[in-house]
């Protein structure tokens, strides 16, 4: 579960993001959505303890995410590409984070291999360093990368930019898995309402820092999500 309590960030007077409460269940596929500079980032920054709150608190699986440490072993995220080691070439870089979530090669390897469609052919066994590759193939190593080690919580800031239209297929049918198991929490912030509709159980949308809409993707068409930001654009 994540709890978030009383949640300020506020940049010169500039209140970026106000979350009075929000909680998310173990296993929910969480969409989060809004508009540019609605606070998405600056939340998934507050989760990841990248920024510190003004206010209030975080709360990953009871740990208070800026007070302790204990989230890390079972929390991954994919914000940007900072996240990538570009000296690295992608198996290095698969097995250094395989090692850090207590994973052989061996099971790194088996589990890349059930990715490798989603690589195309342009990722393992090129010996290539990270810094090397397209944006768009960057990514893709970031975003598997964050599921080595069965981590409890997923957070990918904007997953479907920039990657083309057969990845992104991929990718959403990955995600789509993930979020059936009910086993990790999934974190997912983009622009593309579609794919956020299609993965998500539940969808949030935040303007100007605030929630506000909260609904389950069961009971709400795409429709409705599509004309409410009509309305709010
Ligand atoms: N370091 C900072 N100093 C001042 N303001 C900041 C800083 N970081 C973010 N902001 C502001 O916080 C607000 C929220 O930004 P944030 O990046 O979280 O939005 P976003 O929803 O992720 O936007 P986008 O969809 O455009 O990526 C914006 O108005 C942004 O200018």
């Amino acid at each position: 579960m994540i709890q978030v309590e009383n949640l300020k960030k506020i940049y010169d007077g500039n209140t970026v993001l106000d979350i009075q409460g929000l909680q998310i269940p173990i296993g929910e596929s969480f969409g989060l959505v809004g508009n540019n500079g609605a606070g998405k980032t600056t939340f998934f920054s507050l989760l990841l303890d990248l920024i510190e709150p003004t206010q209030g608190f975080i709360k990953n699986h009871n740990v208070i995410v800026n007070k302790s440490e204990d989230w890390k072993s079972f929390t991954t995220a994919f914000l940007d590409d900072s996240f990538l080691i570009g000296y690295l070439t992608c198996e290095e870089y698969f097995y250094f984070l395989g090692e850090l979530r207590n994973q052989t090669k061996q099971q790194v390897d088996a589990f890349l291999l059930t990715y490798a469609d989603f690589f195309n052919d342009e990722i393992l066994g090129k010996n290539k360093f990270i810094r090397d590759l397209s944006k768009g193939n960057q990514k893709k190593v970031g975003i598997i990368g964050t599921l080595i080690g069965n981590p409890k919580v997923v957070i990918l800031d904007e997953p479907f930019a920039n990657l083309d239209p057969t990845t992104q297929i991929r990718l959403k049918k990955i995600l789509r898995t993930i979020a059936d198991t009910k086993q990790t929490t999934l974190l997912v912030s983009s622009h593309d309402l579609n794919h956020t509709f299609e993965i998500s159980d539940r969808i949030v949308c935040f303007e100007r820092g605030r929630i506000i809409k909260d609904i389950d993707t069961k009971q709400y068409s795409f429709e409705e999500l599509t004309a409410f930001f009509d309305v709010v654009v």
